[in-house]
């Protein structure tokens, strides 16, 4: 009896108790679109790797808050569907201190280079939205291209669990075991990776502690060099002159046509070097579908001439020598999930074959085989499928080699790789730079060894027991 009540104590005192869940919103307020984050995690855990997770994402409706510099009040009204959303997500009794931020890139850091009241006007607009909800609204502000990288560098760790693996003993013996960082977006692209070599210039060098062991981050991040700006300065390279306004171009399939008006494509700082002022006001863009003479064109945005390093990516730019495993992710990973190239055991020469296979297919013939897919997006593969191969192996220097290394990610257990969880987890602290302490035995393994000695002990108290009887049984035998 004394054993029953022993294992019941243990299993009734120690049942852990109902959780208690915390809640945060990160909206990702990038040049093409908004979209908000919501993540969940247990309270009494939060300082453990990996137990943040993204409950639900909402895209919001139309294009990037920087769109809205012509009516900035109308950025923040397009973020209300979704933050009700949040509203219905979040538990009520938690929403008052549940944080939110606002994150914008380089769309509006193109937007601020232009003009920079608008750019203030957007983010107020923002602002004022989020404010007008009950959650516990904590700023809305432009991160920096390092903060993108080093964020999504972060998040994309975590939640491949590459930082507790590295804590323990033997995680401090290995070498590098966190994944590298790619990130395209629509206006720059960030790399960001962990580098035994010395990082010759200061902008680029980050370190972090976490979890008890240091990291020595290089980062980078290109504006201009994110796919929809790449295509703009590509377009651009081939402008005619006043007495025609048609361009023959390669990265589009053959039969695709597309109207753009000189001053729309004109209107991005990236472009400043490219004007000419004898352009006509209308352009008509007739694809022809060619990879090879796609990827010429693309490459002439690559500057790799000048280097005041000991190497150099492109642009004067310093990177040292690329190291370990890189994910790669946004539109790294819609546009090779498109094209079928996400296995990482297809070869480079095989990605460039289905590019170009791609490519050379009749405008007519995809639009057929994708009914459902936006025009604009479905319009671009063949440029994003070429630029991304350009990216990474004339901008980056990956080769046939270490190819193998990239692994293109959407989601990783459940939440989707990019920079906002690592925003969050940062701002709220989530993230010790020391181990924090966790008891030697797991709820499970306490109970299964209070059981296992109690069993014991009554197995034990029974053999003395009978140990004991006998002699006296026997005794009465023998009487
Ligand atoms: N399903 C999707 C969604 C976005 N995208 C692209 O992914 C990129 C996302 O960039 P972004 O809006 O985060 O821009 P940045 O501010 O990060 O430069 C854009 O080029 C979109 O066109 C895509 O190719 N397919
Ligand atoms: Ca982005």
């Amino acid at each position: 009896m004394g054993a029953v009540a022993l294992i019941t104590t243990a299993v009734v005192q120690n049942k852990p108790l109902p959780k208690n869940m915390k809640y945060g919103i990160v909206l990702d307020a990038g040049s093409s679109h908004t979209s908000v984050y919501i993540y969940e995690w247990p309270a009494e855990k939060e300082n453990d790797t990996g137990v943040v997770q993204q409950i639900d994402a909402c895209k919001v409706d139309g294009n990037g808050i920087s769109s809205y510099a012509h009516d900035p009040p109308v950025a923040g009204l397009s973020l209300q569907k979704c933050m009700d959303k949040a509203r219905e997500v979040i538990p009520e009794q938690q929403q008052r201190e549940t944080p939110v931020y606002l994150g914008a890139t380089a769309g509006m850091r193109l937007l601020r280079l232009n003009n920079a009241t608008l750019a203030d006007e957007v983010l107020s607009s923002v602002g004022s939205t989020l404010r007008s909800y009950p959650f516990e609204f904590q700023g809305a502000r432009i991160i920096t291209g390092q903060e993108e990288g080093a964020y999504g560098w972060i998040t994309i760790n975590y939640l491949l669990g590459n930082f507790l693996e590295n804590s323990g003993w033997l995680g401090r013996l290995k070498q590098s075991a966190t994944f590298g960082a790619l990130d395209l977006g629509g206006a720059s692209t960030q790399i960001t990776f962990v580098s035994k070599k010395e990082i010759e210039s200061q902008e680029n060098s980050l370190h972090f502690r976490l979890y008890g062991k240091s990291y020595d981050v290089y980062t980078h991040s290109y504006l201009c060099y994110g796919k929809d700006q790449a295509l703009r300065r590509q377009i651009a390279y081939t402008i005619p002159d006043a007495n025609n306004s048609t361009i023959l171009d390669p990265c589009f399939n053959s039969g695709y046509r597309r109207n753009t008006s000189t001053k729309d494509l004109y209107s991005s700082p990236c472009i400043a070097q490219q004007r000419i002022s004898t352009a006509p006001s209308n352009i008509e863009i007739k694809g022809t579908g060619n990879y090879q003479l796609c990827k010429q064109k693309v490459e002439m945005i690559f500057n790799k001439t000048q280097c005041t390093y000991s190497q150099c990516s492109f642009n004067g730019i310093f990177q040292p020598n690329l190291e370990g495993e890189f994910g790669a992710f946004s539109a790294y990973y819609f546009v090779m999930d498109f094209l079928k190239l996400t296995n990482e055991k297809i070869s480079l020469e095989r990605v460039k074959e289905a590019v170009k296979t791609h490519c050379s297919r009749p405008w007519e013939e995809v639009l057929k085989e994708f009914p459902k897919i936006k025009e604009k997006y479905l319009s671009e593969y063949c440029f994003s499928g070429t630029y991304i191969l350009s990216l990474l192996e004339n901008g980056f220097g990956f080769n046939s080699e270490n190819w193998k290394d990239i692994s293109f990610l959407g989601k990783i257990k459940g939440s989707d790789a990019g920079w906002t969880l690592g925003y969050m987890l940062n701002l709220t602290n989530m993230i010790p730079a020391e181990l924090p302490y966790s008891p030697p035995l797991s709820h499970g393994s306490y109970i299964g060894l209070m059981v296992f000695f109690s069993i014991l002990l009554v197995f034990i108290i029974l053999t003395c027991w009978l140990s004991l009887r006998k002699p006296k049984c026997l005794q009465k035998g023998i009487i």
